[in-house]
């Protein structure tokens, strides 16, 4: 397959795929910051760039309205997501953040927002190395506008952007295979309304199942079964910091977070973050944590529902609960809150509890990848303890 500019890009290369003897880290040095291009990249005349503030309401809503209109469907254009503007707030606003990472393209005539491009700052640690990193996420050109090889150019410009902050690498996710996924990760799905899912086509009636029966297969307890289970404060921040920070130094692949990370990734926000701290009955210690994102997605094409509630696994550290336990809480209140899936990826040691809390199997795959960074060879998804949104 060709990759026409993929080819050009400090990534691994295909061709280079089970050569071992290349030196595992950077595949180009950083250049001094007057050596980085200082204008932006040329985009086809009717076009320019924007830089949007997210802090505005009325760009946010621009951005909404691209992505729920453009973003990623799935292969059978069944959904697609549909990013509310407090999550996309919270998403791009972490401590740190460079607005000038979040990057527009608009038609000048119409002024119309026609494209889009993000990346935040992270601290990612690749096995014994804390790497400064850009993550880039919400790349979307209008559909009317695809294959027009704009997307590169939405590449090279948000990377000159991280350049000029002196930063080198990047991490970044997608359903496409591309030069050259570190590791492939396989979604996983447990029905908390398995009606809806049957209605709107993602799931079928089991053979010599009937739809009560079903229900009945899917039924949560109406509240979490683990004492001193309750929701994330800001209280618990140094306490949960401890404890992911121990947690993730177990994987090849991790953010390094601190705890002004921890306040803002992890604590609680309506309809964007649910996060849970188990706290010690006895000692008021606290011991476990888990936590779930929301992203809702739009239904295309179906008579009787127009939105999926969709929970998505998000950090989870047990100590002293089984993870197996702690995740069956996240089912039960995610059922509570109304959630229609809960989605989790064979990440970390996720494959340890979907089986047996009857998720199955997703037909998509995320592969994930690092900009200028090379590894030896590629992660089994359980040596990843990254989660992108
Ligand atoms: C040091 C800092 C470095 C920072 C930068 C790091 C790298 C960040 C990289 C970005 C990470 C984003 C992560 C992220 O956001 C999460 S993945 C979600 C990506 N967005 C969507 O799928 C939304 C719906 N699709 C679209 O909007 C368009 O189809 C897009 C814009 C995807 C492509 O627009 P198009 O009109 O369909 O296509 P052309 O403009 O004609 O361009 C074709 C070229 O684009 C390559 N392509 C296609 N999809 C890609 C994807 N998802 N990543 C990277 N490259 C992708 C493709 O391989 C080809 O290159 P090649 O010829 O070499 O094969
Ligand atoms: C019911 C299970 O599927 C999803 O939750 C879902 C929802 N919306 C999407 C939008 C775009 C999309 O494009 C790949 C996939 C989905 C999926 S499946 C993969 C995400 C997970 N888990």
């Amino acid at each position: 397959k060709q990759h026409k500019f993929w080819e050009t890009q400090p990534v691994g290369q295909f061709k280079d795929v089970g050569v071992t003897d290349l030196p595992e880290g950077p595949i180009e040095p950083a250049t001094p910051l007057s050596e980085v291009k200082q204008e932006p990249y040329n985009l086809p005349a009717q076009y320019e760039w924007t830089t949007c503030d997210m802090e505005s309401d009325e760009t946010c809503n621009e951005v909404y309205a691209l992505l729920k209109n453009n973003y990623v469907e799935d292969d059978e254009n069944m959904f697609r997501f549909n990013y509310s503007k407090e999550f996309l707030s919270w998403a791009l606003r972490p401590p740190g953040y460079y607005k000038s990472w979040h990057i527009g393209v608009r038609a000048k005539a119409s002024k119309k927002l026609v494209a889009f491009i993000t990346g935040i700052p992270a601290r990612i640690r690749v096995r014994g190395e804390v790497v400064k990193m850009a993550e880039v996420n919400f790349l979307c050109v209008h559909k009317k506008l695809r294959s027009k090889r704009l997307a590169p150019v939405m590449i090279k410009e948000v990377t000159r952007r991280v350049h000029l902050e002196n930063i080198w690498q990047a991490a970044y996710t997608a359903g496409v295979v591309l030069p050259t996924p570190v590791t492939t990760a396989q979604y996983w799905h447990r029905s908390l309304n398995p009606k809806k899912l049957i209605d709107v086509g993602f799931s079928r009636l089991g053979a010599r199942m009937t739809m009560s029966r079903t229900i009945k297969l899917y039924k949560l307890p109406d509240s979490p079964v683990t004492p001193g289970f309750r929701k994330m404060e800001l209280r618990d921040v140094p306490a949960v910091t401890r404890l992911l920070r121990n947690y993730l130094a177990q994987f090849v692949v991790a953010p390094d977070f601190d705890e002004d990370d921890v306040e803002h990734w992890l604590r609680p926000v309506e309809n964007v973050i649910d996060s849970f701290v188990v706290e010690s009955p006895e000692t008021h210690e606290i011991t476990d944590f888990c936590s779930f994102y929301t992203l809702p997605s739009s239904i295309l094409g179906n008579q009787n529902y127009s939105t999926l509630k969709a929970a998505y696994s998000y950090y989870n550290v047990p100590t002293k609960t089984p993870l197996l336990q702690l995740m069956n809480d996240a089912l039960i209140v995610a059922k509570q809150k109304d959630f229609d899936v809960f989605n989790a990826l064979d990440v970390m040691f996720n494959e340890s509890f979907v089986k047996e809390l009857k998720f199955g199997p997703g037909d998509g795959q995320l592969h994930y990848y690092l900009y200028n960074y090379r590894l030896q060879q590629a992660l089994r998804p359980s040596e990843l303890g990254l989660v992108l949104l």
